[in-house]
């Protein structure tokens, strides 16, 4: 087994940094079902674009490298504490070599591990079999996705939907409710893999196998087959779209699974993965640890680049263009009453990021910074330090923006800053605050982590390391990074929007289907 930690460390960096073809296929075809010209098709060309940066980079597709879960079977004797071993130093070692955010983070302190390992991270699971081969397969599921997994109980009533019952047909309801629910917020258009059955935690864990199923699989159960067609015929007509900008694909995938349960429970067990579903697998020679085969490979080679020829075509042909705007902070409120939702912003300039734990301090505590005028970043990059010692951003794409709900409009209020970048977009009290204050949000596109990553030229500084890498504020000058206004200063809201209107929408699916 001399291989096995360098197969693991290969493993680990292949799904980190490169899409399987199966992912790509799909979102190959729902390029090409949105209308060029559209917020939708403008956030699909920027995920292709990015997915190919991140192959030539050799970069994390997305910043959020989730938390690592390995799923390995093993024939009988082969020794697991030792494999353990291999895959938390192939882990260490990625993490050294900024393939992987490091994500461990202590639950109660906050303290950030600095090489993904911790109680619980990664998670190994093995699993013996009659074959002589191994087989080992990670996902990197990241936590924007992770926090729309929902678990239903039935019998349930959901809204716009109605009552769902303890039969294939209440099924559906919670299955079209999860999409629903997710909105935009885990990086649609997502995959989803549901599990029927079980308890609590088993339901979890089945809806989780069910995303190391093929994309393309059918599922030899006629029932669930008939579920999965189902699904994705008509999740698609909630119009949540990619970003949750409203369009034609909001789900790329569903696969569902069943076990057995016990009479007095009834959970529909859902898990929700962003575009960038981040799973590979290999086979693996027992005796040596040596790749013998990618999974989840088949198939040509996916060309993204003659879809955006066609989609150009079709732009030149549109008479209305988006207006497009360019702001440099120190951003005045004037500059920030003349936007309005739809509005394309391209940023030049400094911007400073600051996610969860930097909200919660500066509610108490004075910035490190004047940021009076300034643009905030929720994001949590992937950094590397040079040889001269100079931070340079490996990865940095926004975070969802929805965790900062309860500071965002006072912090803004509090320090003077004009707008805010993220993902996903806010509520009603940043809503109200934007108008009150003079403030603006802006939806970057989340998962693209090497296209903004690309438009940052300079670190210029960092404060509040204490919270770790992801966590602290990085003082950032890009140039050209582009977001669009999806909640302005006049009280519009696209979220809210999408949101409205997506239920009206799944209200169509409320009588019964499946008899
Ligand atoms: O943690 C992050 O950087 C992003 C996260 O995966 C999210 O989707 O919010
Ligand atoms: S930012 Fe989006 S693409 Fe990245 S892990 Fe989170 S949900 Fe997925």
């Amino acid at each position: 087994m001399e291989k096995f930690q360098e197969s693991m460390y290969k493993l680990i960096v292949e799904t980190s940094t490169k899409l399987p073809k199966d992912v790509r296929r799909a979102i190959l075809a729902a390029k090409l079902k949105e209308n060029a010209g559209t917020r939708a098709a403008m956030s699909l060309d920027t995920i292709t674009d990015n997915i190919l940066k991140a192959d030539e980079n050799v970069s994390p597709i997305c910043q959020d490298t989730g938390l690592p879960t390995f799923k390995i079977k093993v024939p009988v004797g082969a020794n697991q504490i030792k494999m353990k071993k291999a895959i938390r130093q192939a882990i260490a070692d990625a993490t050294k070599d900024t393939k992987l955010r490091p994500n461990s983070v202590d639950s109660i302190t906050g303290d950030n591990s600095g090489d993904n390992l911790g109680d619980g991270t990664p998670v190994i699971k093995f699993e013996q079999w009659e074959e002589d081969y191994i087989d080992a397969r990670l996902i990197l599921k990241g936590g924007g996705c992770e926090n729309k997994n929902i678990q239903y109980s039935l019998p349930a009533e959901l809204e716009g939907l109605g009552r769902a019952g303890r039969d294939l047909d209440g099924i559906r309801k919670c299955i079209m409710h999860s999409v629903y629910q997710a909105q935009g917020q885990g990086c649609s258009a997502g995959f989803i893999g549901v599990g029927i059955g079980g308890d609590r935690t088993s339901g979890y864990e089945l809806a989780k196998e069910m995303l190391f199923r093929s994309v393309d699989d059918v599922n030899p159960n006629e029932n669930l087959r008939k579920l999965e067609e189902y699904v994705m015929d008509n999740a698609n007509k909630l119009g949540i779209g990619t970003m949750g900008f409203g369009g034609e694909t909001t789900l790329l995938g569903c696969k569902i699974g069943v076990i057995n349960r016990i009479p007095a429970s009834f959970f529909v067990s859902v898990a929700y993965n962003c575009w960038a579903y981040r799973r590979l697998g290999v086979k693996l020679n027992a005796e040596t640890g040596e790749i013998q085969e990618w999974l989840y490979q088949e198939g040509e080679e996916i060309d993204f680049a003659k879809a955006d020829k066609e989609a150009a075509a079709a732009l030149e042909q549109q008479e209305e263009k988006t207006r497009s705007i360019t702001l440099e902070a120190p951003i005045t409120e004037e500059q920030i009453r003349e936007l309005k939702v739809g509005d394309v912003v391209t940023i030049n300039g400094m911007m400073h990021t600051g996610r969860d734990a930097i909200h919660k301090h500066l509610m108490d505590n004075p910035a490190p910074i004047d940021l009076n005028g300034q643009i905030i970043y929720h994001c949590g990059p992937v950094m590397a330090k040079d040889a001269e010692g100079n931070w340079e951003v490996k990865a940095a794409g926004p975070t969802t923006s929805i965790r900062e709900e309860p500071y965002q409009g006072d912090i803004m209020k509090k320090f003077g800053i004009r707008a805010v970048i993220g993902k996903g977009g806010m509520g009603p009290k940043t809503l109200a605050a934007l108008k009150d204050h003079g403030g603006v949000y802006l939806n970057a596109i989340g998962g693209a982590a090497q296209y903004y990553a690309e438009c940052m030229e300079k670190v210029e500084g960092v404060d509040l390391m204490e919270f770790g890498i992801p966590e602290a504020m990085w003082h950032i000058r890009v140039n050209g990074f582009t977001a669009v206004v999806t909640m302005d200063s006049h009280g519009n809201s696209l979220h809210e929007h999408v949101e409205k209107s997506s239920l009206q929408k799944l209200e169509q699916f409320k009588d019964p289907v499946f008899k």
